[in-house]
């Protein structure tokens, strides 16, 4: 059973659905992403979880509780804010201990954990200090250590790593993950960034209009979006556009028969079928389906190219190189029928 299952949830401000009969589950000490464009409902759920907005419909179970009746203080979770919500007034190692001091735990006690939650985090250096006189990074480990030293089971973020520049950000993540891993707390943390997304968790579930339309590992995602945006938003996928064929194929005009699709698409004869197919599974060689370059993006250690095949088509494939062939340069373009992924 997962640590957290949402059921049905659905959050109405005034009319509008901002969650519409979502269903989520965290497996306990997982790492999972929620990933979703802006105004998505990424951060009402949270707060839903959290106990901050009430659902009009559904449930939340954690370890099998209905969370319904817990005010948010009461619920077995913390929830880290993208601002960090640090006490101004307080040393860093005051704003650590305070959930402990007001859980009544003894000063030896506290001191103890405080100095672990701060070593866990690289800050003992910095226990006497005030938030402001700590770059954006540090106030972030500061968060992380006061929200880690309570052991929730469940840690719930939204977008920790909204703050930080590019390089931090990376790195950040990475010690974000170890973390995780260290302590065994499942986390739950937003992000708009696909590829942080797919780079640090266990799990990705991708939101639309208050909805989870997938969630699996990342891998999964990736090698079989079940939709059109899910494919599109993890990245250059290319949609080829087919009809279904009585036979179980499909009928692609763009393609040669030897680059259409082998897997089965369950569509009735004459529908409309859309495969995704990753700019990273085409291949280029001698024989397949002729195409001009017509733009050539450097990507560090490869670029990505646009290409018009022979038929009219545009896609997009990745060079493994960082020196690919220029535009106006004819190539020839081939994959694997299984890299052809029918969308639902
Ligand atoms: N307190 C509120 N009152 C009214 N509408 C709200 C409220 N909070 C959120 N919404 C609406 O609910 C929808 C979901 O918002 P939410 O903040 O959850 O999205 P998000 O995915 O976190 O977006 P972002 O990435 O931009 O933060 C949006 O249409 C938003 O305008």
């Amino acid at each position: 059973m997962s640590l957290l299952q949402v059921e049905g949830l659905t959050v109405r401000f005034g009319g509008a659905a901002a969650l519409d009969a979502l269903d989520l589950e965290v497996p306990e000490g997982a790492f999972v992403a929620l990933l979703g464009g802006s105004g998505s409902g990424k951060s009402t759920l949270l707060r839903t979880i959290a106990g901050f907005v009430a659902p009009a419909a559904g449930r939340i179970l954690l370890g099998g509780v209905d969370l319904a009746p817990l005010p948010p203080e009461r619920r077995p979770l913390h929830m880290m804010f993208q601002s960090y919500a640090l006490f101004p007034h307080m040393s860093v190692a005051d704003n650590v201990g305070y959930g402990l001091r007001r859980a009544g735990a003894a000063t030896a006690e506290r001191i103890r954990r405080v100095g672990a939650a701060l070593e866990m985090v690289g800050l003992e250096a910095f226990a006497r200090r005030r938030p402001a006189a700590l770059s954006g990074g540090q106030q972030q480990r500061v968060a992380l250590a006061r929200a880690l030293i309570l052991r929730p089971r469940l840690l719930l973020l939204d977008e920790p790593l909204g703050a930080l520049d590019a390089a931090l950000r990376e790195r950040t993540g990475a010690e974000l993950r170890a973390l995780q891993r260290a302590t065994g707390s499942a986390f739950l943390m937003v992000t708009h960034d696909q590829a942080e997304a797919l780079a640090l968790a266990d799990r990705v579930a991708v939101l639309e209009q208050g909805r989870v339309i997938q969630q699996g590992t990342p891998r999964e995602l990736w090698d079989r979006p079940a939709t059109r945006f899910v494919a599109g938003f993890l990245g250059a996928a290319n949609i080829i556009e087919g009809v279904a064929l009585a036979d179980g194929g499909v009928d692609c005009p763009a393609l040669p028969a030897t680059l259409r699709p082998a897997v089965p698409h369950g569509k009735p004869p004459g529908s409309p079928v859309a495969l995704a197919l990753r700019a990273e599974r085409i291949g280029f060689g001698d024989e397949g389906l002729p195409a001009v370059v017509t733009e050539a993006t450097y990507r560090g250690g490869a670029s990505l190219l646009t290409l018009r095949t022979s038929g009219g088509a545009v896609l997009r494939a990745l060079w493994p190189e960082a020196s690919g062939p220029a535009p106006e340069h004819a190539v020839t373009l081939s994959w694997e029928p299984s890299a052809l992924v029918p969308l639902a």
